[in-house]
């Protein structure tokens, strides 16, 4: 595992103005972390209302077969966004929880435009996310995600897809990631299992789809 440099660079990409942002030099990619971007207050109060949701475990396709996906999610945002994932359309529920003024707080604190939220819940150690790229056509060439981790510390790994570069990040409660330049076209990510971890944790990935 190769260890990636961080600095405290201002950054083009992210004009978040705190000193606590740390950049990741890797190769075709850009790369930010905002370690506790939601105070362990705001986290809490927020990780109350995402409880009260109604989660959905879907069904996808994988080498054929139909299993349900290692964790469960919501897909939430303006009308429009719908959003094709491993063979199955995703209709977006509307906002609810504040996470509409959530993703207004985060378009304003970083300049980029966002409208659609992908929520993830792993209940346990065992809920996971297999290694993949978000680049679905609808999110655009090279996408500006911003990845929001509440609760229990969780390993993020990525990979390069043809170079022999790696970097795991230990998310915690209220860190902010931020993937943007050419990552999903060159990288993969995942969160791997970690059997021994019985807490929960939420993921929210806000996205931008162009109305088309
Ligand atoms: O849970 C995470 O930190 C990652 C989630 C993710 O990769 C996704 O929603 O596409
Ligand atoms: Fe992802």
């Amino acid at each position: 595992m190769t260890e990636a440099q961080t600095s405290h660079n201002e950054s083009p990409v992210i004009p978040l103005q705190s000193n606590l942002l740390q950049r990741y030099f890797l190769p075709d990619a850009e790369i930010w972390l905002l370690p506790g971007f939601l105070s362990a207050t705001e986290s809490t109060q927020l990780q109350q209302q995402l409880r009260e949701l109604s989660w959905q475990q879907p069904q996808i396709k994988l080498y054929g077969r139909s299993v349900a996906i290692p964790r469960r999610q919501i897909w939430m945002g303006d009308a429009h966004c719908s959003y094709r994932y491993s063979g199955v359309t995703f209709y977006p529920q509307a906002w609810q929880a504040g996470l509409d003024g959530l993703c207004q707080r985060l378009t304003r604190q970083t300049g980029h435009p966002l409208n659609a939220v992908l929520l993830n819940h792993y209940q346990h150690g065992e809920h996971h996310m297999g290694w993949h790229s978000d680049d679905e056509p609808e999110l655009g060439d090279e996408p500006v995600i911003l990845s929001l981790s509440l609760g229990q510390t969780r390993r993020f790994d990525l990979r390069h897809k043809r170079l022999n570069s790696q970097l795991s990040i230990e998310l915690n409660d209220g860190d902010l990631l931020v993937m943007a330049g050419a990552c999903q076209r060159h990288w993969q990510h995942r969160v791997p299992k970690q059997t021994r971890l019985d807490a929960e944790r939420f993921n929210l990935t806000f996205r931008y789809l162009p109305q088309r």
